[in-house]
């Protein structure tokens, strides 16, 4: 910052300086020499203050926007539950506050900075119409300030309609279509044309409703805009008619087009952005205090559970959506075995998986860990104990090592992490995917950063199941995979399962899949139908017992030859 304003001042300083030494030199010209010098000064103080402004204005804009994008990710990483997330009526306004602070909050501070300096030099001109005639300063700043509020007005009008439905679903189409992920489908359906289209409409919609907003105190602008002209044209004929000398005229010339700063629109819209921002981070802050467990359990659940996890008339329904997904469901799930949980689509797997990792809280009922209520445990460690590779994983653009490690986080820094990475990526069958890594596992997994690298669906999966493993390093005792495999072919499933048996075995674990040939190995298979268990068994016992299991079975088994592979919900 001193460097920056020591370039800055050195031209006026040198000037200054040589100014000072022409006059010692040439007292003959000392008079204009003193004017000069002063001009000197004058315009280094301009530099000096310009350079201290910009960097402290930079300063401030970093740190607004950190400290404002800080309070947004604090906020929802506080929710311990999914709802500020998931329920319709939260849903909305959480995505809109994570997407509001991304757009850069520091537009308050740059509008303000903007502002503030072309309303200081509106002040100072309306001072200087002052030392003229104080009558028309006063006159000029109260129609300069009113034509400024109108304009401000207008403007908040339209703004108003810019976080509307019709913005909502403008943003949404053209996120379809730039999103990379889904490029690929976009294309293939055919869709570039309609998306095009569609945005199109939505656009002109969203300008044609922008314009009627701007129309809507037209009338009262022009009649303020007359005043201005007729109030300055006054005074200018009043002074040209009084007996002022040619110096205070310009002087009040000057002055009066400077009051027109007062009305000044630049930097209004950054202020009106970064303002807007503000309450709806405090209205997300607000949802997850509203939302946060009343009173959090603290029993530690480390090492849990010895004994069992216990579902005890457990009635659930996703806040807002009307459905019971889970009506008095009892389900007992005894430590260090493997579950297998089938049901069609829609039948609650995820849910059941949600509500025992405390991410969803029952209506009703209890979940028990050895005998103690869930909500009896401290939050944190009960997570510790559980780890799960949903369908939808995170493929992190990350490091491998990140990509791995970040399932037992707190010994990503260790430097013995590396040994405990590598023998995870062996057991999941990882191994191979790391050794053809250009920089191992400091390659970065993902093809949209410099020397990243992209992996197949299959690849990825892996590379969770080697996080989870590495979750269980860190002291995780329940693996839950829900629908792990789903691309991965029938060998490398089967190879997939097999590894998961033998590396979780003494510990429990739950799986879900639409594949037979994965859930058939579980000894315990239950199937979820209308809220219930409604079956319990193992593989045969399920198939002998001749209920939904075995027809949904047999239905498969005729319909695929032995090779094929066999999906639940066909
Ligand atoms: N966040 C949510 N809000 C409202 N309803 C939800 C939510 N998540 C799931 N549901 C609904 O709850 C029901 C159970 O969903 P869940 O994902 O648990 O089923 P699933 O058996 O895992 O299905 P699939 O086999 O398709 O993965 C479905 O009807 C689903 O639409």
């Amino acid at each position: 910052m001193l460097g920056c304003i020591v370039l800055t001042a050195i031209w006026p300083a040198i000037f200054a300086a040589l100014v000072a030494h022409l006059i010692t030199v040439l007292p003959a010209v000392a008079e204009t020499g003193r004017a000069l010098a002063g001009i000197a000064l004058v315009l280094a103080a301009q530099e000096v203050t310009r350079a201290v402004y910009e960097v402290a204005r930079w300063a401030l804009y970093r740190r607004y926007e950190e400290y404002l994008i800080g309070r947004v990710i604090r906020a929802a990483l506080d929710a311990s539950t999914l709802d500020i997330f998931e329920r319709p009526d939260l849903a909305a306004k959480t995505d809109r506050a994570v997407r509001i602070a991304g757009l850069e909050p520091g537009d308050l501070v740059d509008g303000l900075t903007m502002k503030w300096p072309l309303q200081a030099q509106g002040i100072a001109a309306g001072v200087l119409v002052a030392t003229v005639s104080v009558p028309a300063a006063a006159l000029l700043l109260v129609l300069w300030l009113l034509v400024g509020n109108r304009l401000q007005a207008n403007m908040r009008r339209s703004d108003q309609f810019s976080w509307e439905d019709a913005v909502h679903a403008a943003s949404y189409t053209h996120r379809i279509g730039l999103r990379p992920e889904w490029a690929k489908e976009v294309r293939i359906f055919g869709l570039t044309g309609w998306l095009s289209d569609r945005y199109g409409r939505q656009a002109a919609r969203i300008l044609a409703e922008l314009a009627k907003a701007r129309n809507v105190g037209q009338r009262s602008l022009t009649m303020l805009f007359t005043l201005v002209v007729v109030a300055n044209a006054t005074v200018v004929a009043g002074a040209l008619s009084g007996d002022l000398g040619l110096g205070a005229i310009v002087l009040l010339l000057q002055g009066m087009l400077g009051m027109s700063l007062l009305a000044d629109q630049s930097g209004d819209d950054l202020i009106e952005y970064g303002a807007s921002r503000v309450p709806v981070v405090l209205e997300l802050e607000r949802l997850v205090a509203d939302h946060a467990t009343p009173h959090p359990g603290t029993a530690s659940a480390s090492g849990r559970p010895t004994e069992s996890i216990v579902f005890e008339e457990v009635t659930f329904g996703y806040p807002g959506s009307g459905k019971v997904i889970f009506d008095r469901l009892n389900l007992e799930i005894r430590a260090g075995t493997s579950l297998g949980v089938v049901g069609l689509n829609g039948a609650g797997k995820t849910t059941l998986i949600k509500l025992l990792t405390g991410l969803e809280v029952p209506q009703s009922g209890r979940i028990l860990v050895d005998g103690t209520d869930l909500r009896e445990l401290d939050q944190e460690s009960w997570r510790k104990s559980v780890a799960a590779i949903f369908q939808d994983f995170i493929r992190y653009e990350l490091s491998a090592r990140d990509n791995i490690g970040l399932g037992a986080v707190e010994q990503l820094a260790q430097p013995s992490t590396d040994d405990q990475i590598e023998r995870s990526a062996v057991r999941a069958g990882a191994d191979t995917i790391l050794g053809r890594l250009p920089q191992g596992l400091d390659t970065t997994l993902s093809p949209r950063l410099d020397h990243g690298v992209d992996l197949s669906g299959g690849q990825w999966q892996r590379i969770a199941l080697a996080r989870t493993l590495m979750a269980v390093q860190g002291g995780a005792r329940v693996l839950v995979l829900d629908e792990p495999t789903a691309q991965l072919d029938v060998r490398a499933e089967s190879d997939l399962y097999n590894r998961f048996l033998d590396l979780t075995s003494g510990l429990t674990s739950v799986v879900i899949s639409h594949r037979f040939s994965t859930i058939r190995r579980s000894r315990r298979i239950i199937v979820l139908d209308g809220g219930q268990v409604t079956e319990d068994g193992s593989h045969e016992r399920l198939l002998a017992a001749g209920g939904t299991y075995a027809r949904m079975f047999r239905k498969q088994a005729m319909r695929f030859s032995s090779h094929a592979e066999e999906n639940i919900d066909e």
